[in-house]
């Protein structure tokens, strides 16, 4: 609250300076990135005029454009980019909230389409794992993998081996970085529920099929596991 105060009051400040500084530093000239303007950019040859003036500068990185910007008032630079900084944040406070709002996450829900995944995660948190119909954090280990089950092995095992759905989730403050290694055959290698395991785990009867109609179907089906096996059923008798 004190700092919205504070940041406004030097907004202010900046347009009741004196008319030869503020012409002096901020013409309006498109070359210039810090300008100051009366109506619109194009005073010249807009039909109405509006009833304003505007001061306009980019603001992030604030190495590359902090010292373009007024050097009066005096605290303009230091309580502008403090302030910009805490807005760049809120900024993307709301763009997370609304892309939850609208069901979109960073990395949606899949299974990985290989055979396992190695996976190396910094130490910030995103990687969930859906049990029982509740999302559950992964939290990274230092030094460890975390290792997947992939949506082959679970085809070839049976159902025996269960490959987890999953999906990788943002937050507003701090930047994560994941490696994903995928362990995956050959494009042109048959693929089949292997047959000295016995179906007890209710899987759908597959037939054989290549990896890489595998893999070109799971794109297709934008990840949905239910029917990207479908394509893959084996024709009922
Ligand atoms: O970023 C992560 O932790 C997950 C990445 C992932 O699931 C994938 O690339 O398949
Ligand atoms: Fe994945």
């Amino acid at each position: 609250m004190n700092q919205m105060k504070e940041t406004m009051s030097v907004f202010k400040e900046v347009f009741e300076m004196p008319n030869e500084y503020k012409q002096n530093m901020y013409a309006n000239d498109d070359l210039k990135t810090c300008r100051k303007f009366t109506s619109s950019l194009r005073y010249e040859t807009e039909k109405v005029h509006l009833w304003r003036d505007s001061l306009r500068h980019p603001s992030h990185p604030l190495d590359q454009w902090q010292h373009l910007w007024p050097e009066n008032p005096i605290t303009y630079r230091e309580c502008v980019g403090d302030f910009s900084v805490k807005i760049k944040e809120l900024g993307w406070r709301i763009m997370d909230l609304i892309s939850e709002g609208l069901g979109l996450q960073r990395l949606s829900k899949h299974k990985d389409p290989y055979l396992i995944t190695i996976l190396m995660q910094d130490d910030v948190s995103g990687l969930q794992v859906l049990k029982d119909g509740k999302w559950i954090t992964v939290e990274p280990l230092p030094g460890a993998f975390v290792v997947n089950i992939g949506h082959l092995l679970e085809i070839i095992s049976k159902g025996k081996l269960k490959s987890a759905e999953h999906r990788a989730v943002t937050n507003s403050s701090h930047t994560r970085t994941s490696a994903a290694f995928f362990i995956a055959p050959l494009d042109d290698c048959l693929i089949e529920p292997a047959e000295d395991l016995t179906d007890e785990n209710n899987q759908p009867i597959l037939k054989s099929f290549k990896y890489k109609e595998f893999l070109k179907q799971f794109f297709n089906t934008l990840g949905d596991s239910y029917l990207l096996l479908k394509s893959f059923e084996a024709p009922k008798n």
